[in-house]
């Protein structure tokens, strides 16, 4: 009783759909480019049982929290909540939805509809037709934030876009000539760590032709636990020959350039665009083609710019160490920004800023 005058309905429905977004954003990358969901079985304004997307290829949210509920009979007077529209398609997976109706569970409280073509609706009908009652909505936008790659990639028909560099304490990004075809290092090791954990985590990352001949690149997750991503790189001309580490092919990597003649191998496609018209559009449309759901732009600051003023990103994450250049390749400059959080790693900054 006091509970009941203590949280409205809808507040419950929240409470349970925050749960679901938590478990969520525990499989996020693992899932990928599957979105991740939450999952909770609810009897009596009791959790009963929770899950949320297994690794991509395994089981979904759904099945994860039916299946760890104990009592299986308590399911038929119980309320599932799930942060996303339950599936209707046979994927790796059978449709989700119709475990739901076989399982009898009476009611379905989801966050957000699928926008996944296969799905986007055809869950809730079906459930609906079953006589399950669907109520759909709550938390929305937060369900939506909680697989920002999954609902970018759909809706937008690209990837979710990080942008990513370091700049020194005077706004430079790299000296403008050196001697050794390394990278100059402005962040820390601790910094260098992170960005391998990103690497670890985002589908693919991007740099322009410049960075590949200056820094040779490896663009490796050598420093953290998992895979490395997609590599790919703009080389128009076919400037970036063998000895690059970039075309070793011991990871997949995609070259983007305006050279026929150049002849996909295994690990290494090459894909081309026309260089002189609305090159960004074209490398966003050879993304999807390829499924990536997530890019980081890793500079320099050409590339980075194009992408900023073209307004093509979601997410920028910006070192500043503590070297002083004096001069040297200026940093990008945003516009319109957000700022949102700063975090700080020894004697470096890390800024995360949105777009307005
Ligand atoms: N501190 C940091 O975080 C980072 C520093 N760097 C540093 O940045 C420097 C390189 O930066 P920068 O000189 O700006 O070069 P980029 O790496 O951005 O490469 C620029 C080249 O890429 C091609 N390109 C990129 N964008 C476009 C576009 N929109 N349209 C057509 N062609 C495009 C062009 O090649 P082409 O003319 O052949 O067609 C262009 O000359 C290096 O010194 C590197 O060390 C690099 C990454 C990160
Ligand atoms: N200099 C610089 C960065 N440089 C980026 O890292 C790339 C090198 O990757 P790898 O060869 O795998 O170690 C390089 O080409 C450039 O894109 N990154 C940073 O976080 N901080 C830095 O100070
Ligand atoms: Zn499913």
């Amino acid at each position: 009783m006091f509970k009941d005058t203590l949280l409205s309905i809808l507040e419950r429905h929240e409470l349970y759909i925050s749960r679901c977004i938590q478990l969520a954003l525990q499989g996020t990358y693992a899932a990928m480019p599957n979105p991740s969901v939450g999952a909770v079985v609810v009897h009596n304004d009791r959790i009963i049982g929770e899950g949320f997307t297994s690794p991509y290829g395994g089981p979904h949210a759904e099945p994860n929290a039916i299946a760890s509920v104990k009592n299986q009979e308590l399911l038929k007077e119980s309320t599932l909540y799930v942060s996303l529209e339950p599936c209707s398609h046979f994927g790796k997976t059978p449709p989700c939805c119709d475990l739901v109706i076989e399982k009898q569970i009476p009611k379905v409280v989801i966050g957000t509809v699928d926008p996944f073509a296969k799905v986007c609706g055809r869950g809730i009908q079906k459930m609906r037709d079953a006589g399950v009652e669907v109520i759909v909505g709550v938390l929305e936008k937060e369900c939506q934030e909680s697989n920002k790659r999954f609902f970018t990639f759909h809706n937008k028909k690209r990837p979710y876009i990080i942008l990513k560099w370091a700049e020194s304490q005077d706004g430079f990004i790299a000296p403008i000539t050196r001697d050794t075809h390394r990278p100059f290092w402005i962040s820390n090791t601790y910094s260098k760590q992170l960005v391998h954990k990103w690497r670890s985590e985002e589908m693919a990352f991007l740099v322009g032709t410049q960075t590949v001949l200056s820094d040779n690149p490896s663009l490796t997750t050598r420093d953290w636990y998992g895979d490395s991503p997609i590599r790919v790189f703009l080389d128009r001309s076919g400037k970036i020959d063998h000895t690059f580490c970039i075309k070793d092919k011991t990871v997949k990597t995609i070259c983007i350039t305006a050279d026929q003649s150049l002849v996909s191998t295994e690990n290494l496609v090459y894909e081309y665009a026309d260089f002189t018209n609305n090159l960004l559009q074209q490398i966003l449309d050879i993304l999807y083609k390829h499924n990536i759901m997530s890019i980081v732009i890793e500079g320099g600051t050409q590339t980075l710019q194009s992408f900023i003023n073209a307004k093509l990103w979601d997410e920028a994450r910006i070192f500043t160490g503590e070297t002083i250049l004096g001069n040297g390749i200026a940093a990008p400059v945003l516009t319109e920004f957000d700022n949102a959080v700063k975090h700080r790693i020894l004697d470096n900054e890390l800024r995360i800023v949105y777009p307005k």
